[in-house]
């Protein structure tokens, strides 16, 4: 019983900055989402080919996620109680940077 969810990809666009607060937001419900604990969250701020889009660092800041990043590469978390999450900033239009994104959530997904 109960759809089990292996992994959340929650796409955000960098390039306007007027909707952050929204996304931080709707971030915020999923994060603290019951039914959603321990699910590896991968953000994706995407439109970077976008001069005035964010950077990573941006984005991070603005959805709160400054202290909440568990690493990129290979971190092992399943020995701790850390949801991995993590941003990663990409151009779905370029096809740049979400493969970064789905290989490093991809360890997390059993
Ligand atoms: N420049 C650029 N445009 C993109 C990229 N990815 C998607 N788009 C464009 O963005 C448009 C749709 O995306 P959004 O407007 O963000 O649509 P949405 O998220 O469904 O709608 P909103 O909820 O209104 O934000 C399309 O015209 C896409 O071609 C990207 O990486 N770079």
């Amino acid at each position: 019983m109960g759809n089990k969810v292996d992994a959340v990809v929650y796409l955000v666009d960098a390039a306007d900055k007027e909707r952050f607060a929204e996304s931080k937001k709707e971030l915020d419900g999923l994060l603290s989402d019951d039914s959603l604990a321990n699910v590896p969250f991968l953000v994706l701020g995407n439109k970077i080919d976008i001069p005035i889009a964010a950077s990573e660092e941006e984005l991070r800041y603005y959805l709160g996620l400054s202290n909440f990043t568990t690493g990129k590469g290979n971190v092992n978390l399943s020995d701790s109680n850390v949801r991995p999450l993590e941003v990663f900033m990409c151009s779905i239009v370029r096809k740049m940077g979400y493969g970064e994104g789905f290989k490093w959530m991809s360890q997390y997904i059993k």
